[in-house]
């Protein structure tokens, strides 16, 4: 099991060019946020663009558009029961599903939809209400693309059927495999001690992070990062085990001089740090 080090983001993290436009940065649409929930999407909305996604689109209930708009003018924005959903999704690059979504039959056809435009050359990121919408139904899983599924313990209890205490590397590696099986696919099992497994014996423990984590919205703000980082840099391992150190890394720092790490403080960090260990690597 490989510890993360502040080495994956600089490894990760690569300069921009100077001739290039938000296109080269990834179109990402993030779908989530029902009546009670919107918070969630607008949270992983701001990892997301913090994270430095070159294009941001957000699917979801219309009541959440005000709010959305006002904190973050950078998204677009489409009701998730307009007709031209399933176009929008054709065009991405990656696609987040969950923070917010809710389970009931509107959060059913919204997966539906997702699961059948889904291309091969696209990244669906599964996290909260999704995860437990698959739990439910294996075939909401998106048919075609690479999949990243970032359940917390509970939500992987759901999905694997292995009860906490039970969720040990081995297992979670043999429940992962029965569940995608064939497909390329990494698991990130959120927790204290974040763990990270693909389906070819790569395996990776997150050693940083802190208890002020622990608060709503936390895991809807690594959703829109690690969707952010798929979109700019690639679809890999190393790409994901970064979003997942870098967000830890960013609520280290708002921990050393606040008691909680409100998510949308820790989202404020990341642009900042991108610079750091990016010019970092200039530098070697
Ligand atoms: N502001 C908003 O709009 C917010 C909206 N949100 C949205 O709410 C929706 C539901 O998602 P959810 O994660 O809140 O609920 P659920 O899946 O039932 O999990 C909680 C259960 O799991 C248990 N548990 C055990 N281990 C655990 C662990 N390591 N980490 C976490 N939990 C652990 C835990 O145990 P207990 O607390 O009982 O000890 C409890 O029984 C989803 O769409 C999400 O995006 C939230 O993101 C919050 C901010
Ligand atoms: N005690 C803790 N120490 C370190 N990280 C934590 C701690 N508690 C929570 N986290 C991190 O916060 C996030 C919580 O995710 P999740 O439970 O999905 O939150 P939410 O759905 O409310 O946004 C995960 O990335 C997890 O690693
Ligand atoms: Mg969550």
């Amino acid at each position: 099991m490989q510890e993360l080090t502040a080495d994956i983001l600089s490894r990760v993290i690569t300069p921009r060019k100077s001739h290039s436009h938000k296109g080269d940065y990834g179109r990402l649409l993030l779908i989530g946020g029902n009546e009670n929930y919107g918070g969630a999407i607008i949270m992983a909305t701001e990892g997301a663009i913090n994270a430095g996604a070159g294009l941001t689109a957000v699917a979801t209930h219309l009541i959440n558009l005000t709010a959305l708009h006002s904190r973050d003018p950078e998204a677009m924005f489409i009701d998730w029961r307009d007709q031209h959903l399933p176009e929008l999704i054709r065009k991405m690059d990656v696609i987040v599903c969950g923070p917010g979504l809710g389970v009931n039959l509107q959060a059913k056809k919204v997966m539906n939809i997702l699961a059948t435009n889904v291309t091969e050359k696209q990244t669906v990121v599964l996290d909260a209400s999704a995860l437990d919408l698959i739990s439910q139904d294996h075939q909401l899983i998106p048919a075609k693309g690479k999949l990243v599924l970032t359940p917390h313990q509970m939500e992987w209890q759901r999905l694997s059927g292995l009860r906490i205490p039970f969720q040990t590397d081995g297992a979670n590696l043999a429940a992962f495999k029965d569940l995608l099986l064939g497909r390329e696919a990494i698991l990130v099992l959120k927790s204290n001690q974040t763990r990270i497994y693909d389906l070819f014996g790569h395996q990776a423990i997150n050693p940083i992070g802190n208890p002020g984590m622990a608060i709503g919205g936390s895991g809807d703000t690594l959703a829109g990062i690690i969707g952010a980082f798929i979109a700019q840099f690639d679809y890999s391992f190393d790409t994901i085990s970064a979003a997942v150190y870098l967000h830890s890394l960013a609520g280290d720092i708002v921990y050393k001089d606040n008691y909680v790490v409100k998510p949308t403080a820790l989202s404020k960090r990341l642009p900042e740090l991108m610079k750091k260990y990016c010019a970092k690597e200039r530098k070697m």
